[in-house]
């Protein structure tokens, strides 16, 4: 039997990057060769690389939603994008496009349509972002994370499948999570993940608080590229990464509670290891709010406690974190019961099921 072939793209930020990491790591290699798209310089380069899938860069630019000089370079950007990403898949002659959006996404997809490729998107995010509001429209099917996602887009091609989480983020070891870190079990392990590229405002705050805090938490903080603070190394009971990989999995098996930005794959991957959570979305003057919304729907799910960051302080991130810990067993209940976990396999039987 020939192999078929795959093309996976999107980038940005990890976000739009691990999921499709984690349905590499399942699709059968006898079946599949598997090619990945991104941008020339992107995060997304060095993940796909470090997995040893042959990458090809494009150009990218970004999408704005205003129209200024930089949109126009940016359009021009995409242009050119296009037409390379055209080449790329002229020569690889694809079966199936799989794209996690991010603003990479856009050129590979225009191109795939333009020759009939079939083409699978994947939104994590509660509200669409601008990517797969344009690949909507040239895409064969549609998966969503969230329920509340499916009104955005056509219901004859989208199916709510949840988030495709990495299977080796389930099977961590605590003891090894504990022995990595140098922590003990004597007192419960809180992590901070401000996101793939970290987060300023709750990096300062949890600095801020830090006496207070390691009086009833072991700490660790994924603070994100170029944000270690080196007064603090060596400090007893903290520990500091801009970014862990493979140690993830050990480190979140020995977590007892997490501070987390609203990206949608870190919370469903602590939905899926049910640690309960205190999430600080990225506000709407940074973002387009879709973290909020995240945020709003995993709060009334009874998954988590959300703090908005014009209301973190350290007397409320303190609040919160008493407030998470008393109700503890009830977010556990509630995540138990929310019957997540399934999302992997649903999307690698739709890619294996294929037919050009
Ligand atoms: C700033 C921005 O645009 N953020 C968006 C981005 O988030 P961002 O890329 O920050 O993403 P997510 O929280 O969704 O995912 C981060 C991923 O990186 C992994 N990780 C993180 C830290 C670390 O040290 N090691 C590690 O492996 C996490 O386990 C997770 O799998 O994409 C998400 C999914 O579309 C959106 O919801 C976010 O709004």
């Amino acid at each position: 039997m020939s192999k078929k072939t795959i093309v996976f793209t999107g980038g940005g930020t990890a976000g739009h990057v691990t999921p499709n990491i984690a349905i590499i790591n399942e699709l059968d290699q006898e079946k599949w060769d598997i090619k990945y798209i991104g941008s020339k310089q992107g995060i997304e380069k060095e993940l796909i690389e470090k997995i040893n899938v042959p990458y090809y860069g494009i150009r990218s630019g970004k999408l704005r939603r205003y129209i200024d000089f930089e949109n126009l370079v940016d359009m021009f950007r995409v242009v050119k994008g296009t037409h390379e990403a055209r080449r790329v898949l002229k020569k690889l002659k694809p079966d199936l496009v799989f794209s996690k959006g991010g603003f990479v996404s856009v050129p590979v997809i225009i191109a795939a349509k333009s020759l009939r490729i079939p083409i699978f998107i994947h939104e994590s995010d509660m509200t669409p972002g601008l990517a797969n509001k344009i690949s909507q429209h040239f895409s064969t099917k549609i998966f969503t994370s969230f329920e509340e996602t499916k009104q955005y887009f056509p219901a004859a091609k989208t199916t709510v499948i949840g988030s495709p989480i990495r299977k080796g983020i389930l099977t961590g070891s605590p003891e090894e999570g504990r022995k990595f870190l140098g922590f003990h079990s004597a007192k419960p392990i809180l992590t901070i993940m401000g996101g793939s590229l970290g987060a300023r405002r709750i990096n300062e705050a949890v600095r801020e608080s830090l006496d207070n805090l390691t009086k009833s938490y072991q700490i660790v903080h994924l603070c994100g590229k170029n944000n270690l603070d080196s007064d603090l190394e060596g400090r007893e009971g903290y520990f500091q990464f801009e970014y862990v990989n493979e140690e993830l999995a050990d480190i979140l098996a020995a977590t007892n509670l997490v501070i987390t930005r609203g990206g949608s794959n870190a919370i469903f991957e602590f939905l899926a290891l049910q640690i309960p959570m205190i999430i600080i979305p990225l506000t709407r003057k940074q973002s387009r709010g879709d973290q909020i919304l995240n945020a709003q729907s995993f709060e009334e799910k009874g998954f988590a406690l959300k703090l908005e960051e014009e209301d973190l302080t350290a007397e409320s991130l303190a609040e919160a974190l008493d407030q998470v810990n008393e109700k503890r067993s009830t977010y556990v209940e509630k995540m138990k019961a929310s019957g997540q976990g399934s999302a992997l396999d649903v999307l690698v039987r739709e890619i294996d099921n294929i037919q050009r």
